[in-house]
């Protein structure tokens, strides 16, 4: 994997021989078609030799730009827009214009722009995403390309693919089904890669598999992107996804990570157990969730002690969340103390709507896995807060309408004692005098690192002791300061230091399983990881 500053002019984008012959031409943009490649593109920031050297004279004002200060007009910018929307909008342009000063930006203002690009902007914009369509983003396959999803994946215009995302949009965030109008999430997802893992745009690939939807408002949408109709179901879909990831082992070989997101729990479990044995896949929502959960779990305990076999946990939500994050409990638990994994899953509790206080037990941890908003009711956190000096508390569903509680209710309910995360950010809370700060337990702090030591590693499957080593790694970055501030997640401004160590860790499990294929194995793989990052600075084109 090529670092940003590695290669000339066009670097590692640069055509191999295979893509000079198929099936369509590569040729190194200049002039006016240079201004309009988002790869290569940098605005009034080209230089006067530049601009002799690419026939950008007379397409350009005079005037040159450096980059922060190209990254400083647009901050303003974005700032002025009151509305979310406008904003994601305003990111997706320069994503389509400029597309190392999108990730400058985002890089440099992640704690900002994170819910901007993703939860919870991200599902407002999937919701809408007919009406604000302007370009094509990622790859769409629909059953339209059945028999042809081979030649529909070759019409990409990178052939170095190192992660996927794919969607079907059954089950967009909390909000349910999206059909194609799910793109938001790959293409949100893999720009995450790109600004927290330094996993290089080009080697990112967005899909969104249309087999309808079952979305009554969109199928009478005018201004639908997808298929009109009901969902594919049964034979028909298994056979598209069989063609699908069977095309994407043939063209981008074993080494391609495919990470499945958010598709509906009766298709994402057995996708995951199918797929998981032929292929390098990952579901985020089922493992990464999981991983992300146990790290902020494990760096809870610090603050509030015990281990985690002492703690009991109850889930409102047994679903893709809640049991991908209950069987890494219960796994982790095990390795701790050596008790059989069947007794460990005995302290964890899944629930659904048909209730929660009134079960005959008291849970010290309460998680929302549920999809729904408001579930964890007064009472609900109170009734915590009595048995619990220090109740933990994570509303995970997203985006933030369908959190089961507020950041502001778990503070507030439980005089300021619980340790509360959610899944999308909340600001802080100022209670009786005193500051509290949530974390955000999202995955997102998860699969960009993890995918990077994938990549870096060469890893040919993914094995649950990676989604551990990864957990270790995350909680292990919670600094004392972090501590002594009351979070037990580390702030996302330091997330691409983070990225790397939870690359480092789970590309080390890969060696010593036996599953990396990268030789020789770096002695310093943190170090190794960094360098590895993709880098949004501009390159010289002399
Ligand atoms: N923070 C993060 O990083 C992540 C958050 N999530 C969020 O978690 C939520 C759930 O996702 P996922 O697990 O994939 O979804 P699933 O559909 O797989 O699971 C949802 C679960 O919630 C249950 N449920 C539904 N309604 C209620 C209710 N009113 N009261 C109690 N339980 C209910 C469902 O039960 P039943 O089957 O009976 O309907 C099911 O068990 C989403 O909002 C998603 O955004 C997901 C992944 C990552
Ligand atoms: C965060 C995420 O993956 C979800 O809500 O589905
Ligand atoms: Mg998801």
């Amino acid at each position: 994997m090529a670092g940003g500053g590695v290669g000339d002019v066009y670097g590692e984008d640069r055509a191999t021989e295979e893509q000079l012959i198929t099936p369509w031409s590569f040729s190194v943009a200049s002039g006016y078609a240079l201004l309009r490649d988002p790869r290569h593109n940098k605005g009034l920031a080209f230089s006067e030799a530049e601009r002799d050297a690419h026939y950008l004279r007379g397409l350009l004002p005079p005037s040159i730009v450096s980059q922060e200060l190209q990254e400083k007009k647009l901050m303003d910018n974005l700032r002025r827009y009151t509305v979310p929307l406008q904003r994601y909008i305003a990111m997706m342009d320069l994503q389509e214009r400029n597309e190392r000063l999108f990730y400058k930006l985002l890089i440099d203002n992640v704690e900002e722009l994170l819910p901007v690009v993703y939860t919870p902007t991200v599902g407002e914009a999937c919701q809408k995403y007919g009406s604000i369509y302007r370009r094509p983003q990622g790859l769409y396959i629909s059953l339209k390309d059945k028999g042809k999803i081979l030649e529909v994946l070759k019409n990409w215009p990178e052939r170095s693919i190192q992660v996927i995302v794919v969607t079907d949009g059954e089950r967009i965030l909390g909000l349910g089904d999206l059909g194609c109008q799910g793109m938001g999430i790959p293409v949100g997802k893999l720009s995450l890669y790109t600004a927290l893992g330094g996993v290089r745009p080009s080697a990112c690939l967005p899909i969104t598999i249309d087999v309808g939807t079952n979305n009554e408002t969109l199928l009478n949408d005018e201004f639908y992107i997808g298929l009109k109709q009901r969902r594919a179901t049964g034979e028909e879909y298994h056979e598209l996804l069989e063609e699908f990831m069977t095309a994407v082992k043939q063209n981008y070989g074993e080494k391609v990570l495919t990470q499945f997101e958010d598709f509906a729990n009766h298709n994402a479990f057995d996708l995951l157990a199918k797929y998981s044995k032929s292929h390098l896949v990952f579901n985020d929502d089922i493992q990464g969730t999981a991983s992300v959960v146990l790290a902020g779990l494990i760096a809870a305990l610090k603050v509030i002690g015990g281990t985690l076999a002492d703690h009991t946990y109850l889930f409102l939500g047994a679903g893709e969340a809640g049991t991908g994050i209950a069987e890494l409990i219960a796994l982790e638990m095990s390795k701790q103390t050596d008790i059989p994994i069947e007794d460990c899953r005995k302290k964890v509790w899944l629930v659904d709507s048909k209730g929660l206080i009134e079960d005959p037990f008291k849970p010290t941890v309460l998680i929302g896995t549920s999809g729904v908003g408001r579930t964890f009711t007064k009472e609900v956190v109170e009734a915590m807060a009595s048995f619990n000096e220090r109740p933990i508390i994570f509303s995970l569903s997203n985006p933030t309408s369908h959190s089961e509680c507020t950041a502001e209710e778990a503070y507030t309910w439980s005089q300021g004692r619980a340790v509360f995360a959610s899944g999308s950010p909340f600001d802080p809370v100022e209670y009786e005098g005193k500051t509290y700060v949530p974390g955000q337990s999202n995955n997102a702090y998860i699969f960009p690192g993890f995918g990077l030591g994938v990549v870096i590693s060469g890893a040919i499957r993914v094995h649950d002791d990676m989604l551990l080593a990864a957990s270790r790694a995350l909680a292990e970055q919670v600094s004392e300061d972090n501590f002594a501030r009351g979070l037990i997640f580390p702030p996302f401004t330091n997330i691409r230091k983070i990225s790397a160590h939870i690359a480092a860790k789970v590309a080390a499990k890969a060696y010593d399983l036996g599953l990396a294929s990268r030789l020789p194995r770096p002695d310093d793989l943190v170090t190794y990881a960094e360098s590895c990052m993709y880098t949004p600075a501009y390159r010289s084109y002399r």
